[in-house]
């Protein structure tokens, strides 16, 4: 029986992990400082082979690009090299991450550096050198010659962990063959349209929830307007959805009490993030003596022990249904689990992965939008006009409503250029040498892709600094200019973003519920928030903002508690 053989292989793994944990640690050479790298925990791509040529003078395989306009390396002409290009030393970078203080606003460091070097430079950190790439041009070229199984750094802290603990690899930090396999069992019910449009009503009754929220929110503590840190109260809601898409179930996230294991597994992701960054400043022979190595790991332990209860939790309500004759059909986890593609220990790996990178994207991208909302009465007013022309009187956005909903989707598109949730993404090439520009690279050249500069190029967005939804309309004549690159907030290829579709369903239906249900104000003070880099942008300080009762609010509640029934 599938799940008595599930239940002995989780009880064999209870015991292989309990008893104290060996560190396995080594001298590495390349665990020097690397901050920006930090922020290359994410990365994307595709294996594009169109627009390529393949030349074999050197007896090597070599990417060329063959049309993009920043090539210009013609027949007979001696490619530069990396040691031609400009860039800071280490003493330099080490300067502008911590005496110019650029350590957690890395993402405004692209803009500088491409300020003063240019398009590609070069950032040394102690042995590892970094090639960082700020045009659109240039990141295509680099991503449309990543090979067939894209690497992202070697993230040596995040992989050390899963060694310590003997915890498998997720899709994030697994590499090669073995990541296209986790991908290709996991992207089916991720990707898939007619999957991902199934997961509506779940995440509409996660919205509900969140709905009535903010109401109470407001009443017990904002004075019957304001509510304080927006971006936490969305972190609630995106595990309560994430959550409810994975195992179908509620985890108690919308309660007036928070329950304390949901309280602590949204602070484990954010600890688990920011002391990334910092970790990964160190050698790695010194982790085990860093006192935040202790709270790293631990950060990774309770990630870890809250995914492993929600899989065991499913695995017996599964085991149940089979023992009384009833049948087992449910969504994600239960369905990896019948598939048996998986070994639980693996399912383990990647349902952890899954649950750490749905809780800050799509909420610190909702906080953003919400902000500039409050900001931009209009911008505000044309998406509500749009909502409830599409879902009038008291119908609650569905995903096909959403398909319907141009300006809405305008408006996270705009929100994830001003603020990428990856700022920074990278590619390790492993198969080829390749050329970018008029530069040949080596073998195991790690980019740094410097996707927020770019977004905030004037050249392909005018008024880089504004917050214009509507560039990105179908039509409008920005939007028939703009280039592909410019803007890639989830990747690009076969190792873009995984929750890619989840995250857009989250994003329309709490967005687009509530915009019909308030109006949202800024916060009186005139506070402006800013971006910060902790592994992921985020907001540096709480977003607070009003909420006001729209007409339509009391009629929407009820079609939304019926629905919820
Ligand atoms: C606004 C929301 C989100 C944004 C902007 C975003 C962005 C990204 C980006 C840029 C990457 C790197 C892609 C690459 O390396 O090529 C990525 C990877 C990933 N994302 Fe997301 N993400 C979001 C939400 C989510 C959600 C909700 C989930 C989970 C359901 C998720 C799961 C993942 C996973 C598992 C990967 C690793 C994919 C791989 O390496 O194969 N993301 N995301």
């Amino acid at each position: 029986m599938i799940f008595t053989s599930l239940i002995a292989e989780h009880d064999q793994l209870l015991k292989t992990r309990t008893g104290p944990v060996p560190f396995r640690g080594h001298i590495s050479t390349v665990n020097m400082l690397r901050t920006c790298v930090s922020n290359i925990g994410w990365r994307m791509g595709r294996p594009h082979r169109e627009g390529l040529r393949r030349v074999t003078d050197r007896g090597d395989d070599v990417h060329r690009p063959a049309s993009t306009s920043s090539t210009v390396m013609g027949h007979g002409t001696k490619p530069k090299t990396i040691d031609d290009l400009p860039g800071p030393s280490f003493p330099t970078s080490l300067y502008w991450l911590f005496v110019k203080g650029y350590f957690q606003t890395t993402q405004q460091m692209q803009i500088e550096h491409s300020k003063i070097y240019g398009p590609l430079w070069k950032s040394k950190y102690g042995p590892l050198v970094v090639v960082n790439v700020a045009t659109a041009d240039l990141i295509e070229q680099v991503l449309r010659q990543e090979g067939r199984h894209p690497v992202r750094t070697d993230m040596p802290h995040w992989r050390t962990y899963r060694e310590l603990r003997n915890q498998a690899h997720g899709p994030l930090t697994e590499m090669g063959a073995k990541w296209q396999r986790i991908r290709s069992i996991l992207n089916p019910r991720m990707l898939k349209p007619k999957h991902v449009s199934s997961y509506s009503n779940t995440i509409n009754e996660v919205v509900t929830d969140f709905i009535h929220r903010v109401a109470w929110l407001r009443e017990t503590s904002g004075h019957g307007l304001m509510v304080h840190d927006v971006t936490t109260e969305l972190y609630k809601f995106a595990f309560e959805g994430i959550c409810s898409v994975l195992f179908e179930t509620r985890m108690g996230c919308m309660n007036e009490d928070v329950p304390e294991e949901t309280e602590k597994f949204i602070l484990s992701v954010g600890e688990m993030f920011q002391l990334s960054q910092i970790v990964i400043i160190f050698p790695k022979s010194v982790w085990p003596y860093l006192p935040f190595w202790k709270r790293f790991v631990a950060s990774w332990d309770y990630l870890f022990k809250v995914a492993e209860r929600l899989v065991q939790k499913k695995i017996e309500e599964l085991q149940e249904k089979v023992d009384l004759d009833q049948n087992v059909e449910g969504a994600y986890l239960t369905h990896l689990l019948l598939s048996e593609q998986m070994t639980v220990t693996e399912i383990l790996g990647s349902i952890t992965e899954l649950l750490l990178a749905g809780v800050d994207t799509t909420s610190n991208t909702i906080s953003w939008s919400l902000y500039h909302l409050a900001k931009e009465p209009e911008i505000q007013e044309q998406l509500y006009q749009e909502v409830i022309k599409v879902c009038p009187g008291d119908k609650i956005p569905t995903s096909d409503d959403t398909s319907h909903m141009p300006y809405l989707k305008a408006v996270i598109r705009e929100t994830l250029r001003l603020y990428p949730v990856v700022p920074g993404n990278a590619r390790l090439t492993v198969e080829n040498e390749i050329v970018v520009g008029d530069h040949l690279f080596p073998k195991k050249t790690l980019f740094h892709l410097c996707h927020y500069a770019v977004s905030y190029d004037k050249n392909i967005f005018p008024e880089p600094h504004a917050f214009l939804p509507q560039r990105w309309l179908r039509g409008s004549e920005e939007k028939a200019k703009q280039h592909p690159f410019g803007s890639v907030p989830f990747g690009f290829g076969i190792r873009a973003c995984l929750g890619r579709r989840v995250a857009e369903l989250e994003m329309y239906l709490l967005l687009s519920r509530l915009i019909k249900h308030y109006e949202v104000r800024p916060d009186p003070t005139g506070a402006t928030v800013q971006p910060i880099t902790r592994t992921l942008l985020c907001p540096a300080k709480p977003i607070n903002l009003q909420f006001v009762d729209r007409g339509a609010g009391p009629q929407e509640s009820r079609a939304a508690a019926q629905h919820q029934q």
